[in-house]
């Protein structure tokens, strides 16, 4: 019996053994199934740098507005081998060649008022028209001198020259009784031709004085054409074979240098200058003076300035260039250039420019641009020097010497 006992213990324990190794084995799989949750959906990728926020959209609001988004983890690219450089063997440069200075033949002096007479009598001969209409109408009565007399104020002849030639003429109408209007035209010329006054020596000082060069200054204010005039004489004198040397004392302004050297290379004459704005004009005036002499030209002309601070101090200025010019040699030729469509302004001018330098003669340029040619008369007397030169247009050679017998002409033609 007790061994039965036994046998059903025995029995017993391994059911009840079994049975829980059951339980355990049933709780362990229930418990596994759990934890293997379905994949999550794939996150979005975050993309950065930029507000990508979309209503309703998985997208995060990306509030990084200035920060600098991370580099992307990507495998560096390898960085490219740079791209050889050429460089070409270096090219010797061609030496240049000298550049073709064409030296130019001015023309000569002798027929150039012939060639501008038009110019002067398409400005002029308005004056001389109307003179000789009205000493032709007929009727020489007072009121046509007075008309005579207008026309001839109206061309700048001046009150005293004017009178002088109205006189002359009422004079010889009534020694004749009476005259034709060829006789009048005659005795107009005449007159005119006194006024102008062909005795005057014109000529220009540009022929070697003893052992030195002739000196030529030229005054003037700005703006009458002076730089051009210097450019232009140094073309009549190169025509009448002259060697001449050119002095830039205007340091005023710089650009006045480059102007008259270009004036002078075009001719083959050479320029002494200082490549400094504001250099001291006497100085520049003394080196020119000296060169001419060294190179034994027959001329040196010297272009001065014509504008400063003040009156006063132009004047100290060009009395100072003349004054150190003198240490050397003495100045044969002073030659003022007005211009004659500034009329009775450039008078005044003139009067000033002449009690700082002798002015010996004077270059009246733009003649060809005004109907005022009896300022000619004018100057003269007032300055008591010749007429020398006259400006009859832009071109290079249209710096004429002054013909007295071709003015009157042309103004009468
Ligand atoms: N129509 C005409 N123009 C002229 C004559 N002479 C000079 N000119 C003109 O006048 C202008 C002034 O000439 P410049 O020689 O520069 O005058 P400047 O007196 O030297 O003046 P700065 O050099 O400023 O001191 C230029 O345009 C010239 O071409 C002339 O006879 N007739």
């Amino acid at each position: 019996m007790d061994s039965l006992w036994e046998i059903l213990t025995v029995i017993t324990v391994v059911v009840l053994g079994g049975l829980g190794l059951l339980v355990a084995f049933v709780r362990g799989s229930a418990s596994r199934r759990r934890t293997a949750a379905p994949p999550a959906p794939p996150r979005e990728e975050k993309v950065r740098g930029a507000n990508t926020y979309q209503a309703g959209s998985t997208a995060r609001i990306d509030t990084s507005k200035t920060a600098e988004p991370p580099a992307p983890p990507t495998t560096p690219r390898p960085t490219p081998e740079p791209e050889p450089v050429v460089v070409a063997p270096p090219v010797e440069p061609e030496p240049a060649a000298p550049a073709e200075v064409a030296i130019e033949r001015p023309e000569s002096a002798r027929n150039r008022m012939g060639r501008l007479r038009s110019r002067l009598a398409a400005s002029n001969n308005a004056m001389g028209k109307g003179l000789l209409g009205l000493l032709a109408g007929g009727q020489l009565d007072e009121a046509v001198w007075e008309e005579v007399e207008d026309t001839l104020l109206g061309a700048d002849l001046g009150v005293e020259a004017t009178t002088e030639l109205v006189d002359a003429l009422k004079r010889r109408v009534q020694v004749e009784g009476s005259a034709t209007p060829e006789q009048l035209e005659g005795w107009l010329h005449e007159e005119l031709l006194k006024l102008v006054d062909p005795t005057m020596d014109r000529r220009i000082a540009a022929t070697r004085v003893g052992d030195r060069p002739a000196c030529v200054m030229v005054v003037g204010v700005n703006g009458t054409g002076k730089t051009t005039s210097v450019g232009k004489l140094a073309r009549v004198l190169v025509a009448e074979d002259k060697d001449v040397v050119l002095g830039a004392a205007d340091t005023f302004r710089a650009a006045a240098a480059d102007q008259l050297q270009t004036w002078g290379e075009r001719v083959g004459v050479p320029t002494v200058r200082s490549d400094r704005e504001g250099a001291d004009p006497a100085a520049v005036a003394f080196d020119a003076v000296k060169d001419a002499a060294d190179v034994e030209a027959d001329v040196v002309i010297i272009d001065t300035a014509g504008r400063l601070h003040n009156k006063v101090g132009l004047m100290d200025e060009l009395s100072k260039v003349k004054r150190v010019i003198e240490k050397q040699s003495a100045i044969d030729e002073c030659l003022l250039v007005l211009d004659a469509t500034t009329g009775q302004n450039g008078l005044r001018q003139a009067e000033v420019f002449a009690q700082a330098v002798d002015i010996t003669g004077v270059v009246l340029t733009k003649l060809d641009g005004t109907a005022k040619g009896g300022i000619v008369v004018l100057i003269q007397r007032q300055l008591g020097v010749p007429v020398k030169l006259v400006g009859l247009g832009e071109g290079p050679d249209d710096l004429a010497p002054f013909d007295p017998v071709a003015f009157v002409d042309a103004i009468l033609d």
